[in-house]
């Protein structure tokens, strides 16, 4: 039983405040702080209530529910659920759950529900070597007394110096374990085994003993914050360009958090994508860091979810639902890469966007909240040009021991109309000896299939994109539904056997680059082919060991890499993503340029970047070749100003999807109708109603998609009380629209 309440005073006002914001119920805003996978753990006991004797209230039940209940009055102790419910209907546990909650209605039966910790350690079975020996024991005869297995068993228990590990192999054994350990010539061991905490890359360079002036100047403004709560904002941007040790103000920040006897969060955009990161934290507070992986298994959560609760961790590492770890006294939130659309929750409710319920929790906690990023949000940085947040300033990259400064590559655009200058960029860094990072935006061999007689393409039936085809797998490849099927040999329209791939993707690349470079060790990191943290861990090993020289990946290989060998990175195609009829397009493409930009020329050597595109004026472009955030941010916010997009008004998408079209495009039509109609009775004039219109792609997994778009200053006060139709869900702040 556990006896204190399992969310604390701060988890239920930061639930309030997700429920209010994201209009989500009660339950699901409380859920994500909530121990992971509580479902499962969570035990039901039951007892007979004591008085009812009258079994005649029993009538209506089913003839095995009255056995069963009387069982449990003569046994005169609780029962776990679950044996309950087997002795109702072992076969049919919806039948056996609804006969207990009937009594348990009429006071039959109490239910208790509890939610054991996990047991405070787990040990691991070993066989270690006995004190008799072969001799010692029964004379010469015995090994010929003993079976092949016991002989094996014993040598390999020899041999095992750090003592025969039995996990996953215990019933195997059986006998001849039994058998050598009744003869002393096997003796047992039960060794504690520590929750296992992903360690991440081991960093390759002790912590810098010095810090850089701006680097101080940062850190001294947080510390000062932590240590007087009556600094206000309590909220700090730090805009640093790649490169420019925002970690090491993170780790500082962090360290001066906990000697004051706080808990710090670390939040990165995606845990499996960040092993330097975690290794680094690793590294800097050993024992004392929990890391909150979502490829950990659900048993391993529920144990680092107790170890912070339990005050055993002090920084706790981790994704967006991080931020709702059990810290009962959270002194620091780092939110890194706080432009990262990662942040946001779009997969189900409560859709929350983890810098803002930072700043929640820090407004409900006085905890300090440091954002960082070489490309903040538009929006975070506007905030913070109003005194929001305060403006903390990293403007060039850390320089070298001698005091050389360490320059931002060279970036040039390539316009993709004209040559193609890669080719030669990729020579002369692997001639040097150096290493490169190609990116590009598509995974697998081509973006579609298309046939050359016909015109047409081959689609995913249950939504309306093309397949991908990966030439490894040999396989067609949905990436929004991940149907696959094989690659038809006539065109399923016109029977023409002229399939061709177009739009090559990095699985395309990386063969191609191989063929080009046969002696060259290629890493490919996308997720078709990097799918658990150890695979990335490994693939960063021959990367940091130079082994592997060229890599090429999809947005995994942008974030946060620090390979001071790397001194070319590339775009093959910048254009991706640029022209989606999504109004932050720019602003992603402009991030997603530096970011890959800013993976070069972190050593000794100065780096250099070729984006290719075919629209080499883009503004966002221009201004990434430039790495000139301010040239950025002054058109960009021009332009949301006049279009009224956010920072300068809130938005809120409703998408109903549906099997049928018509009923999404009839439920919306009318909600759209009627919203109008009350937003004039009421005098609503501040909020647009835009749509409805199709999503992109307008069909996903069978269900057609269709959207709203509310805009306006007090967008949560026009939702509040609204009803939603139940095929509709709303999304506050989108990050993407969909
Ligand atoms: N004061 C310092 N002295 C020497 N080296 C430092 C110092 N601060 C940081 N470094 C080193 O500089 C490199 C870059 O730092 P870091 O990765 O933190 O930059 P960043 O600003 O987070 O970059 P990005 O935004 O590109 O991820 C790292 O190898 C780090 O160890």
């Amino acid at each position: 039983m556990e006896p204190s309440p399992l969310v604390g005073s701060l988890g239920l006002e930061l639930a309030e405040w997700l429920g209010q914001t994201y209009r989500c119920s009660p339950f699901e805003a409380v859920a994500p702080a909530l121990p992971p996978g509580f479902r499962a753990q969570q035990r039901s006991r039951l007892t007979a209530v004591p008085g009812p004797e009258d079994s005649g209230g029993l009538a209506s039940f089913r003839e095995s529910t009255r056995a069963a209940w009387q069982e449990l009055v003569d046994s005169a102790r609780a029962w776990e659920e679950i044996t309950f419910l087997k002795r109702i209907d072992p076969n049919h546990a919806n039948v056996a759950r609804r006969e207990l909650q009937r009594l348990v209605g009429r006071g039959l039966v109490r239910k208790e529900v509890s939610l054991p910790r996990p047991r405070s350690h787990r040990y691991r079975r070993l066989l270690i070597p006995g004190q008799y020996t072969d001799a010692g024991e029964e004379g010469e005869s015995a090994p010929q007394t003993r079976g092949t297995r016991q002989v094996e068993l014993l040598a390999a228990v020899r041999e095992a110096a750090a003592g025969y590990d039995t996990t996953g192999t215990a019933s195997l054994l059986g006998s001849a374990a039994d058998a050598l350990l009744q003869r002393g010539l096997v003796a047992e061991e039960w060794r504690r085994v520590e929750p296992e905490t992903p360690a991440g890359v081991a960093p390759a360079n002790p912590p810098p003993k010095h810090l850089t002036a701006a680097q101080a100047d940062a850190l001294n403004s947080i510390t000062a914050a932590l240590d007087d709560p009556n600094v206000l904002p309590r909220s700090f941007l730090l805009h640093g360009v790649t490169g420019s040790g925002k970690t090491e103000v993170y780790l500082r920040a962090i360290a001066h958090a906990v000697g004051r006897g706080k808990q710090a969060i670390y939040l990165v955009p995606e845990i499996a994508l960040t092993p330097q990161t975690v290794g680094i934290v690793n590294d800097r507070f050993p024992g004392r860091a929990a890391v909150l992986h979502h490829r950990l298994t659900e048993r391993q959560r529920f144990e680092e979810w107790w170890r912070i609760r339990d005050g055993q961790a002090d920084v706790v590492v981790g994704p967006r639902s991080a931020l709702f770890a059990p810290a009962l006294n959270p002194g620091i939130v780092i939110v890194d890469e706080e432009h990262e659309p990662a942040y946001k929750q779009d997969e189900h409710p409560p859709y929350y966007h983890a810098r803002d319920a930072a700043l929640a929790l820090a407004r409900r906690s006085g905890a300090v909240v440091v954002m960082g990023s070489a490309t903040p949000d538009v929006s975070t940085y506007y905030e913070a040009t109003r005194g929001r947040h305060h403006l903390l300033r990293l403007p060039e990259r850390v320089p070298h021991p001698d005091g050389r400064a360490t320059p931002l590559p060279d970036v040039s655009v390539v316009d993709m109309r004209r040559e193609l200058r890669l080719t030669e960029a990729l020579d002369s860094t692997l001639e040097a000896g150096r290493q490169a990072i190609l990116f590009l935006n598509r995974r697998g061999s081509a973006a579609f299939m298309q046939c050359r007689d016909c015109g047409g393409v081959i689609n995913c039936s249950r939504c309306s994109v093309a397949y991908a085809f990966h030439r490894e797998s040999g396989r067609l490849i949905c990436h929004y539904c991940n149907r696959q099927r094989r690659l038809p040999r006539a065109c399923p329209q016109c029977r023409g056997g002229r399939i061709r791939e177009m739009g090559a993707g990095t699985e395309t690349v990386a063969s191609h680059l191989q063929q080009r470079y046969p002696d060259v060790t290629i890493e490919r990191w996308d997720s078709d082919s990097v799918r658990n943290p150890a695979q990335l861990e490994a693939a960063m090993g021959r990367l940091s060991s130079g082994e592997a020289r060229i890599l090429v990946g999809t947005q995994m290989v942008a974030r946060g890499l620090d390979l001071p060998n790397v001194t070319l990175s590339a775009v093959l195609l910048a254009d991706l993503g640029l022209n989606l009829p999504d109004f932050r397009a720019g602003e992603r493409a402009f991030a997603l340029l530096c970011q890959v930009a800013g993976r070069a020329g972190r050593g000794d050597e100065p780096g250099r970047a070729i984006i290719q595109t075919y629209q080499p004026d883009h503004y966002a472009i221009a201004a990434a070749s430039e790495q000139d955030y301010a040239a950025f941010y002054g058109i960009e916010i021009e332009a949301r100003r006049h279009q009224g997009n956010p920072p300068f008004n809130r938005l809120a998408q409703v998408v109903c999807s549906d099997l049928s079209i018509r009923a999404v495009q009839q439920t919306l039509g009318e909600l759209v109708e009627s919203w109008r109609e009350q937003a004039v009775r009421e005098g609503r004039d501040d909020v647009d109603i835009i749509g409805p219109t199709p999503c992109l792609p307008e069909r996903v997994r069978g269900r057609y998609r269709w959207r709203l778009l509310l805009r306006g200053r007090r967008i949560w006060q026009f939702l509040e009380g609204r009803s939603i139709p139940r095929n509709c869900r709303v999304d506050v702040d989108p990050v993407r629209l969909d």
